[in-house]
């Protein structure tokens, strides 16, 4: 079985840079479907989930080639099946993302559910309002989910709570719908306003994204374009964190400042010195750190994809710091990890109480979840002796060349079969 093995690694220094992210090439590779000439992507992570988003277009008759590291073109004018297989669309939580598409450009879509991490029961109830808002009809069949409509029609959609999901699975089925859609509480992600901005440069009517309220008028038909994909904020403040937790001095290039502005909140709070300019972030962690307390929330609140990689810092920090989960009511899995290793924290419904300082020691244990992966990583490389993390796929779904990155700023990490 494949395993990362990570030993005491203090005071990482050098540079990283950020690859393309994860949370905005889903969307974008899935409303690839939409367009019907050559699409260019630029900066796509190669990641295990973007594989799978690979495949499952492949597999709607979609052509899709790599041209190149991190380079895709995609021509859809062939696109063939409305269907989606249940071996690919288990693997992982944005597989349903290729439904608003499909909705939008076939008039009918069969799935089933998503799979992908498990972090709380992630219903996709607001997707499916959104999509019968737009006149399809939706029904569920033992877990296949069909929507089926023969003219959608735009119409005024209130999300329930702000969805990154269901606000992009709605765009891309509104883009080709009769009118105007109207979103409101729309999720206000950054990788919201990637996707918005791919779908205009493929002649989409799309205005508001990166605002609650989103308008978007249906066209007829949406051509091909070249697109770059923004930076990931989460790989970023992974890399971050790191600094702070080994008194390093990390600078990630590559980074859309502004999008890292909780985040750099909370490490500037915590006493870390943050150093910013547009495009790159230097941090330099310091032996002094203070107690902090996040809340997740949706953007720009603080991101909850980054909760477990502060719960790892927070073991570090002198004092007790808090950590607050609101939106999703399962992401603390990687606490009973962090405990074996010496950790104390205590998880009381949706939060976690971290009394901090104590000396972490290397002990074999499981990547719960994606981000669960990545704090144990961060918690590897200041625990004494050597730290062996199993079920490594998960960090495989988010993270590009993790090993050789941390290599490269000085850490001692491998990955190895045993
Ligand atoms: C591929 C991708 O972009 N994944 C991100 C996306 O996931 P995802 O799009 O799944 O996250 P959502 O914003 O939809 O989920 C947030 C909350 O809303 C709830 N909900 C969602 C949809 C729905 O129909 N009904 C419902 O109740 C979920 O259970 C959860 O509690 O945003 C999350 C929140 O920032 C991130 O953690 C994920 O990394
Ligand atoms: C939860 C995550 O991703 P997904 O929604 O793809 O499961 C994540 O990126 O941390």
């Amino acid at each position: 079985m494949k395993k990362i093995i990570v030993k005491k690694s203090l005071n990482l220094h050098g540079s990283v840079r950020i690859s393309g992210a994860k949370n905005a090439a889903l969307p974008i590779l899935a409303a690839s479907i939409l367009g019907t000439e050559d699409i260019v992507l630029e900066d796509v992570p190669e990641l295990k989930d973007v594989e799978i988003m690979a495949e499952v277009l492949r597999s709607l008759g979609c052509e899709v080639k790599k041209i190149g590291k991190n380079k895709f073109i995609i021509n859809s004018k062939n696109l063939n099946s409305y269907e989606t297989k249940y071996e690919l669309m288990s693997q992982m939580r944005a597989s349903f993302l290729v439904m608003g598409p499909l909705l939008g450009r076939m008039g009918k879509t069969v799935n089933s559910l998503p799979g992908g991490c498990n972090i709380g029961s992630r219903p996709i109830d607001l997707h499916l309002k959104g999509f019968e808002a737009l006149g399809a009809v939706v029904e569920n069949n033992v877990g296949d989910i069909t929507a089926y409509s023969e003219n959608l029609v735009g119409a005024r959609i209130y999300l329930d709570f702000p969805s990154v999901g269901a606000t992009e699975n709605i765009i891309m089925a509104a883009v080709l719908a009769e009118g105007e859609t109207v979103i409101e509480n729309a999720a206000m992600e950054p990788e919201i306003v990637d996707l918005a901005n791919f779908l205009r440069k493929l002649g989409a009517k799309v205005t508001g994204a990166g605002t609650s309220t989103i308008r978007i008028n249906g066209v007829k038909e949406l051509k091909g374009c070249t697109h770059q994909i923004i930076p990931d904020r989460i790989e970023a403040g992974t890399f971050m964190v790191a600094a702070a937790i080994c008194q390093g001095d990390i600078t990630v290039e590559n980074v859309i400042s502004s999008h890292m502005k909780p985040i750099v909140a909370k490490l500037k709070e915590c006493g870390a010195e943050v150093i910013e300019d547009d495009d790159k972030i230097r941090v330099i962690g310091n032996s002094e750190l203070k107690p902090i307390t996040i809340k997740t929330m949706p953007y720009p609140g603080f991101p909850t994809d980054m909760q477990a990689q502060f719960l790892a810092l927070m073991t570090q920090l002198k004092g007790v710091s808090i950590a607050k989960e609101t939106v999703f009511e399962n992401r603390f899995m990687h606490v009973d990890e962090l405990v074996k290793m010496g950790a104390d924290i205590v998880v009381n419904d949706r939060e976690a109480v971290v009394s901090g300082g104590k000396k972490l020691k290397g002990e074999k244990v499981k990547a719960t979840d994606l981000r669960a992966g990545a704090a144990l990583i961060l918690a590897g490389i200041v625990a004494e002796g050597e730290t062996e993390i199993s079920e490594i796929y998960h960090i495989d779904r988010g993270y590009e060349d993790i090993e050789e990155k941390f290599r490269s700023i000085g850490a001692n990490i491998n990955r190895v079969d045993r």
